[in-house]
């Protein structure tokens, strides 16, 4: 665990200090939540979509994050041009597969992008288990009718059929190349009741992976576990969803060393 804290706190320094800049193609929902949560940890986040943009912007950012909420036929082209440069540059993508398995035109959308090769894919359990089936049948649109350890299979097939690393949230947030797998135990069972908080958490895994992006499931871990403890501090004061929104933001923004070495709490297999 102790190299985990050290790991964990030297990343988020690094986002702290590097102020990556992370392109975020995302949905109307979750737009402020991301910004804010990628600005309090340090990063500098820019919600650029057009299509006629990407060519000028993609190029310049150290972590591009695709989230498919608010899908439509005029964003997804954007999502390809960026992931496809960002693929060619070298450059750490992220992609949230929101509600994949809620229709046709959505599934078909995330498994087209996860052919452009994402770094990393987050989702929560039901939207995992709808790309690695590749079957339509969400049970509850953005939200998952499953824990995330019921999605452990389909992740590792995910991981290993994609080459991404996939992280599955839930109350334990299960992280896997399709070999390794690793558990991020931190957060609140009330982050559910806020909307964009898993948008928000695959904002900041960009972030992490962007400053280390020779080690993508580490730096994934990382930054659920960092967030998941933000989370754990805010609703110590929190007195209920809209509070601990604003609670989050601070917690994340005002995260010292010490608290983080006291509460992270990740673990390898067996962690379930
Ligand atoms: N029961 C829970 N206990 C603690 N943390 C949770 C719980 N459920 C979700 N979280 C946390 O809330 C955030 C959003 O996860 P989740 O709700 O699974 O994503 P989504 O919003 O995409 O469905 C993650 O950081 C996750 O770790
Ligand atoms: C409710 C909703 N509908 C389309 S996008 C969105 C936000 C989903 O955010 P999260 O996946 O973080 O709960
Ligand atoms: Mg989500």
């Amino acid at each position: 665990m102790a190299l985990w804290s050290s790991e964990s706190w030297t990343r988020i320094s690094k986002v702290r200090g590097e102020s990556p800049l992370i392109q975020c193609i995302t949905n109307l929902v979750s737009m402020d939540l991301m910004a804010n949560v990628l600005l309090s940890a340090g990063a500098s986040p820019a919600m650029i979509h057009s299509v006629t943009e990407i060519p000028d912007f993609t190029p310049v950012v150290q972590g591009l994050c695709v989230n498919v909420g608010t899908l439509s036929d005029e964003w997804l082209p954007s999502m390809k041009a960026a992931a496809k440069i960002a693929r060619e540059m070298g450059k750490p993508w992220v992609l949230d597969p929101v509600a994949a398995g809620a229709s046709g035109f959505r599934l078909r959308a995330c498994l087209e992008l996860v052919e452009m090769r994402p770094t990393v894919i987050r989702g929560n359990g039901s939207e995992v288990m709808a790309l690695a089936k590749a079957t339509v049948g969400s049970c509850k649109g953005a939200d998952s009718c499953v824990e995330s350890t019921d999605a452990l299979e389909a992740a590792k097939a995910l991981a290993k059929s994609s080459g991404a690393v996939v992280a599955v949230s839930g109350a334990v947030d299960v992280v896997t190349d399709g070999e390794r797998v690793v558990c991020a135990k931190n957060g609140v069972p009330m982050l559910q009741r806020i909307t964009a908080t898993g948008c928000s958490v695959t904002a900041l895994i960009t972030a992490f992976v962007a400053i280390d992006p020779q080690n993508p499931l580490e730096a994934t871990a990382s930054a659920l576990a960092v967030f998941g403890v933000a989370a754990e501090m805010g609703m110590e004061m929190a007195k209920g969803p809209a509070s601990l929104r604003m609670q989050l933001i601070d917690s994340l923004y005002n995260l010292d060393e010490s608290t983080l070495r006291n509460r992270l709490n990740i673990s390898s297999l067996p962690c379930l």
